[in-house]
């Protein structure tokens, strides 16, 4: 059962691009232990709103609140302090680094060792540790002392995962975290966030239905920017309306 508690609030949300409402007036609860996801046609919106969540797009007007606080004026690099994480589609990862190197850089920005110089801070256990726990999560744990270079495209996704994942957030906003994978690596993909089903606040945005019906516990349909329902995986397949809108009323 889902705890009912809101995690992440967005309150009457609105951006516009010159006359395009690209957010228009929404409104969603992301309950702490539930993967909500977002679906909706191209261009609906989906990436504009992620984009508000973690800062990088400043709303017209709007709130965005984190267990009840205002965070809709917290500068992006401030988003993870404060409670909030994003797995980004565009992969940032450094290439030339080993795997673990990459997880413990991300632990040290987000923290107050961040201005020491990687190369003294590299074995810092104390930054070492908490990436070898996020890695354990996806399971990299094979992985860590491999260039990033020498990953498969799959193995990458499940590092960009484990990067916010040692960011020790618990909101998570999950971009198309399974763009570009094969259908082995998807399944993959699936059941990692599966296991971390309960224990992380997740706004996944997915364009493969099935993988949305097999991980959330409620999905908000987008059109046109604006919400037009929120449910139960079984209540948006039913719905009238987002089978027109969306599903294609198979
Ligand atoms: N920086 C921008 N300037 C102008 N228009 C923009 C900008 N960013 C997005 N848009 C427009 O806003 C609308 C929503 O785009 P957005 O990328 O958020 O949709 P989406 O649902 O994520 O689409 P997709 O499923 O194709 O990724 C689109 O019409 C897009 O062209």
């Amino acid at each position: 059962m889902t705890n009912k508690q809101p995690k992440l609030e967005i309150r009457n949300l609105r951006k516009s691009f010159g006359a395009l409402a690209a957010t228009d007036d929404v409104n969603l609860t992301v309950y702490a232990d539930e993967i909500h996801a977002l679906i909706g046609p191209n261009g609906a919106g989906k990436t504009t709103l992620i984009s508000q969540i973690s800062g990088e797009i400043m709303p017209d007007s709007g709130q965005i609140l984190l267990d009840g606080k205002d965070i809709t004026r917290v500068p992006p690099h401030e988003r993870a302090a404060v409670g909030l994480a994003r797995s980004f589609q565009i992969s940032q990862l450094y290439h030339d680094f080993t795997v673990e190197d990459n997880v413990a850089m991300a632990v040290q920005a987000g923290t107050n060792k961040r201005f020491s110089l990687w190369r003294n801070a590299r074995k810092d256990e104390s930054l070492r540790k908490p990436a070898r726990e996020a890695l354990e999560k996806v399971g990299l744990a094979h992985r860590t002392n491999e260039l990033v270079s020498s990953l498969a495209h799959g193995e990458k996704r499940q590092l960009e995962l484990a990067v916010a994942l040692s960011l020790n957030a618990p909101v998570l906003l999950l971009d198309e975290p399974m763009a570009g994978l094969g259908a082995e690596e998807s399944m993959l993909m699936k059941d990692i966030l599966l296991s971390l089903k309960g224990q992380y606040a997740m706004l996944l945005v997915e364009h493969d239905m099935d993988i949305v019906f097999a991980l959330a516990d409620r999905v908000t349909v987008l059109v046109y920017g604006h919400p037009i329902f929120t449910g139960t995986p079984d209540e948006v397949r039913e719905h009238p309306e987002v089978r027109d809108a969306y599903l294609g009323n198979e």
